[in-house]
């Protein structure tokens, strides 16, 4: 987090403390400080663990709680200063977080905080040279007191019942016993841990909210692991599931690999024991990763020497030229500048070098192999990101290389690989997991088909990224097959929802450019995706698998380069707003795989009906029009205007070779006017008109306004276009990826082959279309691609087994294979009445920024709805709206529609309004089924009146009041 954001957030909680028992929000804050909410709510969420609510409300509890012990006021005086209506309210909240009521606390006379004021002041050198220096933790010793308890009070929050002097003093106990571990960043404690060697447990352990990113809990475990408690078992108590206290400990244990185990109480705390089993239990792998990380700073040292070195001749040349501009003859000052831009390309590859190994560094591979052939003793591989070659040995090979391919293809047993040269068969003896953060080893699995199930489960149980992010480490075989297919040809994916098809697309991308690296860079590949949102989201994976990013488009970018000068168009409008039923018509008919048919055979009749040649004549020349027309059928390759020119210049000709006399002869440009003249249909839109003229259905072509077409004609309209005028092919895009694929119409695909006729990745899922009006079907589009590959996905991925259940009860895909990873069942929860169901939304936002979730998606029918929605709501929350204007999707609070929520992800899904006038056709069904199935681990729906049939199929009951 840059300093800026820190100080803004120093001076937002001093004045959240000016204002303790004022009526603070969101608003309040961002209105007093000048900082968009939204601002604010990230960079307070990020560098305190909690939201800016959360904090008011635990910061008052702990002055209320305070007040209780220290003072004789009444509670009622005690919770209206805490800023709570009624005692009731304050019982309430204050008996869930201190697990006692006022009352009773008030007896027992011991007070603890919730949270203490948050301190942030430092200098956090650290952070800005991330990557860099080895973190040195070491055992503390009393001067780090001060700031060990500095830190102790930033994490109170995690440690019910903590009593400052009685903790002192166990800290003093363990500094002498060397049992307290201190990472200090200057004079800040970044990370700090308590353990036990005899009783193998982790005490106290605290990581400064600005460093928790940084790997910090993961490296001080790893000291304790590896160095001093040694292959032991290891065991910490946090709180039990559900505890309102619970800022998000129970989810970080379980990040770092601690499995649940029994239930505690302790000092009256309900609690519960998680344990750690010795997580690298192959001490050569210890080592190995230590001399990997030796070689590793030796390359970075020598990286960072050559783009230094390089950077410095550069500098120099151009001096070298400036100065003697005027002296170097022309050859010399040609020489020098080839040798400029020699140098220069030089230093961009030098630097990328060295961004790699940087990236290495943090986590140099993730898993290893030993395989060897039929007769040969098995040789070591060790697999990461990209390949490592260090004084000519190759060290770490890169995902996609051939040999990596058996990591994901096969277990211990016979196995081999595809090279160029052949297949190479064998055995292979030894498979190895690894994660490895921050250049330490947090934990090594010898792999069975059922550890691997184990690193998946541990990879899709985290919470959700802003940006889908790469799954090179736990790709599944199914996945793999279609990522290495050697098919260079187009191919085509259907895969159920979550199945990991944008994630395969993406890392098929990785691939082709890493297989093909000769013939295909990144500026060859363009990926079509249905919003900018989307195009946002799925930005970083390419980047994150080394490669430049990719260029990124959408059909309506495509048509405003091709339109820009001829005609204006409007915005698509989401079918599902409207009830237009003329424009549902016109849809329907567009979108059918036999308008392409009826467009192709208009097409075909112009240059009969669009041009009417009749005789040209020039002095004592002439041509007749039977002869122009001849002219004029034998270019059919040409679109039909550029046609002209061609007829002219062979009319020239004609005149030419008459000339005997050397007589004057028309100009070129007069030629072709004259036969401009002869064009029936006067321009292209004048033509598209004509064509639902001609196959009776005028009333199917409506212009909203002047010079501007309705969505729904724009392709249609390109496709005319390219006929009479042409459109540019591109020639730069090589391989085009198409996500979506349900959700365009045969029409736009025809003229997609025009402009990219380049081999495609097309990808999608004919369950989840979004146009109730798109009549064509998965055959459709396969017959429209003859001789594609085509591969299926149908285990999904992203909703555990009771989201993805309920998804299935929505709208039955046989297929359909949830994962095994369980979760909560989804609830469906009946409302009184509209407040009562906006009040239900709020208190689930309320959990949500308990619990830390990274995302939490209200998802809407429609984008009108969601507008309404997110206009109601209490701004207090730092919601956003993801609307179709939206170029960004943050983690946080969205509210969105079905349509723009398409292809993203959330750790929770709220629905609202899930009644049966909002969801009733098998649209609807549609629409519900893409909801549920953004939900990662928790969803709800929520409803007034009558529950919508579609549900009714669902196993999970309704909660009533
Ligand atoms: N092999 C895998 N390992 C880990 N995570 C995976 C794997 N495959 C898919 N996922 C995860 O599952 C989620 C869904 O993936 P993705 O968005 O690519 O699926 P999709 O089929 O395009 O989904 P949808 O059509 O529903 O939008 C993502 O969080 C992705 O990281």
């Amino acid at each position: 987090m840059p300093m800026k954001h820190i100080e803004h957030v120093i001076s937002v909680i001093d004045y959240l403390e000016g204002h303790l028992s004022d009526k603070t929000d969101l608003d309040a804050v961002a209105e007093a400080l000048h900082y968009s909410k939204y601002h604010l709510h990230r960079i307070f969420t990020d560098a305190v663990g909690i939201t800016i609510h959360e904090y008011i409300v635990r910061r008052r509890l702990t002055e209320a709680a305070k007040l209780l012990v220290f003072s004789d006021r009444p509670i009622l005086d005690i919770a209206l200063a805490a800023g709570y209506k009624s005692q009731q309210a304050f019982t309430d909240i204050f008996t869930a977080m201190y697990k006692q009521p006022p009352n009773r606390y008030r007896e027992a006379e011991r007070f603890y905080p919730l949270q203490l004021k948050f301190n942030l002041e430092g200098d956090y050198k650290m952070l800005e040279d991330q990557g860099g220096a080895a973190w040195d933790i070491t055992f503390a010793s009393e001067e780090d007191i001060p700031c060990w308890m500095e830190l102790v009070r930033l994490v109170v929050a995690g440690y019910p019942h903590l009593d400052e002097k009685e903790y002192m003093q166990a800290l003093k106990e363990s500094i002498r016993r060397q049992e307290a571990l201190i990472l200090k960043d200057g004079s800040t404690a970044a990370g700090i841990m308590l353990f036990s060697a005899r009783n193998g447990s982790i005490d106290f352990m605290g990581t400064h909210p600005l460093y928790r990113k940084a790997g910090v809990p993961g490296a001080l475990l790893n000291k304790v692991m590896h160095e001093l408690l040694k292959g032991r078992e290891i065991s910490i108590t946090t709180y039990r599931d559900g505890d309102r206290a619970d800022t998000g400990q129970r989810r970080e244990l379980k990040e770092l690999g601690f499995a649940e185990g029994e239930l505690l109480e302790e000092f009256g705390y309900p609690t519960q024991r998680f344990i750690l089993a010795n997580p690298v239990p192959y001490p050569d792998e210890m080592i190995h990763l230590d001399e990997m990380n030796k070689k590793l700073d030796a390359a970075l040292a020598q990286a960072d020497g050559d783009v230094s070195r390089i950077d410095r001749e550069y500098r120099d040349a151009k001096r070298y030229m400036a100065e003697y501009r005027g002296e170097l003859d022309p050859h010399e000052m040609f020489q020098n500048e080839l040798l400029l831009r020699q140098t220069d390309h030089t230093g961009a590859f030098a630097a990328g070098i060295r961004d790699r190994l940087e990236k290495l560094k943090d986590s140099p591979y993730f898993a290893r192999i030993d395989f060897g052939g039929r007769s040969e003793s098995p040789e070591t591989f060790y697999i990461g990101r990209f390949t490592f070659r260090h004084d000519n040995e190759i060290l770490v090979y890169d995902w996609r290389a051939p040999v990596s391919g058996m990591f994901y293809d096969y277990e211990p047993g016979p196995a081999g690989y595809d090279t160029p040269s052949g297949r190479i068969e064998g055995e292979l003896t030894r498979k190895r997991q690894f994660k490895i953060r921050n250049g330490t080893m947090e934990y090594a699995l010898e792999s069975s088909s059922h550890i691997q199930d184990d690193i998946l489960q541990k990879e899709l149980s985290h919470t959700s990224d802003e940006r889908m992010k790469s799954i090179i480490t736990t790709i599944q075989k199914e996945q793999n097959k279609i990522i290495r297919s050697g098919h260079a040809g187009t191919m085509v994916i259907q895969g159920v929802a979550g199945s990991g098809k944008t994630s395969v697309a993406l890392h098929r991308i990785a691939f082709l450019l890493y297989r093909f690296r000769d013939r295909l860079t990144a500026e060859n590949v363009a990926i079509l995706s249905p919003n900018k949102v989307f195009a946002d989201y799925i930005s970083g994976v390419i980047p994150e698998l080394a490669e430049e990013p990719v260029y990124e488009l959408s059909f309506a970018e495509i048509a405003e380069m091709h339109l820009e000068r001829v005609i204006h168009f409007e915005p698509e409008r989401n079918p599902s707003e409207t009830e237009d039923v003329n424009l549902a018509e016109r849809i329907l008919y567009k979108s059918a795989p036999e308008f392409v048919s009826l467009m192709d055979r208009y097409i075909a009749e112009l240059p009969y009906t669009a041009f009417a040649p009749a005789a040209y004549t020039y002095g004592r020349f002439s041509v007749s029009g039977e002869w122009i027309q001849k002219r004029f059928l034998a270019y059919k390759s040409h679109p039909l205007r550029k046609r002209l020119p061609l007829v002219a210049k062979d009319i020239f000709h004609r005149f030419e070779s008459d000339n005997l006399m050397g007589d004057d002869l028309p100009k070129l440009q007069a030629v072709v006017k004259a036969l401009t003249a002869m064009l029936t249909g006067k321009s292209p839109l004048a033509l598209y008109k004509g064509f639902y003229r001609k196959t009776g259905h005028p009333e199917l072509f409506v212009m909203p306004k002047k010079n501007t077409l309705e969505w729904t004609d724009v392709y249609p309209f390109l496709y005319l276009y390219a006929a009479y005028e042409g459109l540019t092919q591109s020639r730069i895009t090589k391989h085009l990826v198409i996500d979506e694929m349900q959700d365009y119409a045969p029409i736009q695909y025809a003229v997609l082959n025009m402009l990219f006729p380049c081999p495609k990745t097309i990808l999608g899922d004919f369950g989840q279309s979004l146009n109730p009006y798109h009549a064509y079907t998965l055959d459709d589009l396969l017959a429209l691609y003859e001789g594609a590959q085509f591969a299926e996905l149908n285990k999904s991925y992203r909703s555990t087994y009771e989201i993805m259940t309920f998804a299935k009860s929505i709208r039955n895909i046989a297929a359909l294979e949830p994962v095994a990873r369980h979760g909560e069942a989804p609830e469906v929860i009946r409302c009184r009445d509209g407040q009562d169901e906006l009040l239900r939304i709020r208190k689930a936002m309320d959990e949500y920024n308990r619990n830390v979730n990274a995302s939490l998606g209200i998802i809407l029918k429609t984008d009108k709805s969601a507008k309404a929605l997110f206009d109601a709501l209490s701004p207090e929350y730092g919601l956003q709206l993801v609307s179709p204007d939206s170029s960004r999707f943050h983690n946080g609070i969205t509210v969105t529609s079905v349509k723009m929520s398409k292809g993203l992800e959330f750790d929770e899904v709220i629905i609202p309004h899930a009644n049966r006038e909002t969801y009733f056709s098998e649209h609807d069904r549609n629409l519900l089924y893409i909801a549920c199935t953004r939900a990662m681990h928790r969803l709800t729906l929520f409803y007034t009146g009558e529950c919508s049939g579609l549900l009714s199929g669902s196993s999970c009951s309704v909660k009533e009041d």
